[in-house]
């Protein structure tokens, strides 16, 4: 039997909308994403699923994501006239669904990592991955790998999607601290893609290129004041903000406290404030605990970019 973790992630980091991404893990050790366990069985296939936000998945098991990955995995395979085993996939759905945490990426990349594995990995990395997108495609209405690719790679990564590689992983700040606040409501990435605008003024366009060149030239350099100035959204953000509650007066309490950046993970309405130091990260994280969650369900951990990705679990 093998039990494989994939890790939540946050998607844009503001200045990279669809092109940048980073996998986080909290720093108490806890893990905060989805476990796929994959196990033999006599004949066919079975699938089941456990955990806290089980109740929020699609009643018809065909409708599960992870059922998805099965079917295309087999289909892939039999191209190269390969055939999956029986098997039966557990998922263990522990991330919140609609949260701008990669929910749906974790389950695809732990089910699709797990059969893999599961059949001696027939498929390499960016094989997998390019499933992984077309999967991620189902469910948001376009392809974009910016939860898939960190979520199973790990680190910061960038969309390059040429010769040969979907992404590359960029150098980051280790010293920096992602505090992320879930606020317990939903937000529909399908919806949340809707409300943009179709095309963007040269104006935008421009201060987009700026702020994406100088923020990838900065984490090379490892410069890291340049990195956070330069984490700016003109493409989501503004249009988005009316989905979150109360972020223009949180991001301002934010910033007030210490924090470098924050923005809207992914498409929210999970948001993240980096922070310099342990210090400025808990006080973030007792001011969000207090002004952001709106109901029970909300959660606030301070994390660290997992530099591990999708891993199996002894
Ligand atoms: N295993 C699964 N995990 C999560 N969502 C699933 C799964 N299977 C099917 N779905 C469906 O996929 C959709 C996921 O919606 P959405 O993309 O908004 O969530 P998300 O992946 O949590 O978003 P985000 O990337 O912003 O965290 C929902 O309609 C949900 O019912
Ligand atoms: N880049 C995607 C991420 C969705 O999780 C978006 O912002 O729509």
């Amino acid at each position: 039997m093998l039990r494989i973790y994939a890790p939540a992630s946050s998607a844009n980091i503001s200045v990279g909308f669809d092109t940048l991404g980073a996998a986080i893990s909290p720093i108490d050790g806890s893990l905060l994403g989805d476990v796929v366990q994959i196990e033999d069985i006599p004949a066919g296939f079975e699938l089941e699923s456990a955990g806290y936000f089980v109740r929020k998945l699609p009643k018809e098991p065909q409708k599960n994501i992870v059922y998805q990955a099965y079917v295309l995995f087999s289909e892939r395979l039999k191209l190269r006239n390969g055939h999956v085993k029986p098997l039966r996939l557990t998922l263990e759905k522990n991330m919140p669904i609609g949260s701008g945490l990669g929910s749906s990426a974790c389950s695809i990349v732990a089910a699709l990592v797990a059969l893999n594995t599961f059949h001696n990995e027939p498929f390499s990395k960016m094989e997998l991955l390019e499933m992984m997108g077309e999967l991620e495609g189902r469910i948001s209405g376009s392809i974009h790998y910016d939860n898939v690719a960190p979520c199973y790679l790990g680190g910061v990564q960038l969309m390059v999607q040429s010769l040969g590689n979907i992404c590359q992983q960029l150098p980051f700040f280790d010293s920096w601290y992602w505090v992320l606040a879930y606020p317990g409501i939903e937000v529909s990435t399908a919806e949340a893609r809707a409300i943009l605008p179709k095309s963007y003024t040269r104006q935008d366009v421009i201060a987009h290129g700026r702020h994406l060149g100088s923020f990838v030239h900065a984490c090379h350099t490892q410069q890291d004041v340049l990195a956070a100035l330069m984490m700016k959204d003109v493409i989501a953000e503004p249009y988005r903000e009316s989905l979150l509650p109360n972020f223009a007066e949180v991001k301002q309490a934010s910033r007030d406290l210490g924090a470098l950046a924050t923005g809207i993970s992914g498409s929210g309405p999970t948001i993240f404030s980096i922070a310099p130091d342990l210090a400025v990260a808990t006080k973030l994280a007792n001011y969000l605990e207090n002004h952001y969650l709106q109901n029970n369900e909300g959660f606030v951990h301070i994390c660290k970019v997992d530099n591990q990705g999708t891993r199996a679990l002894g």
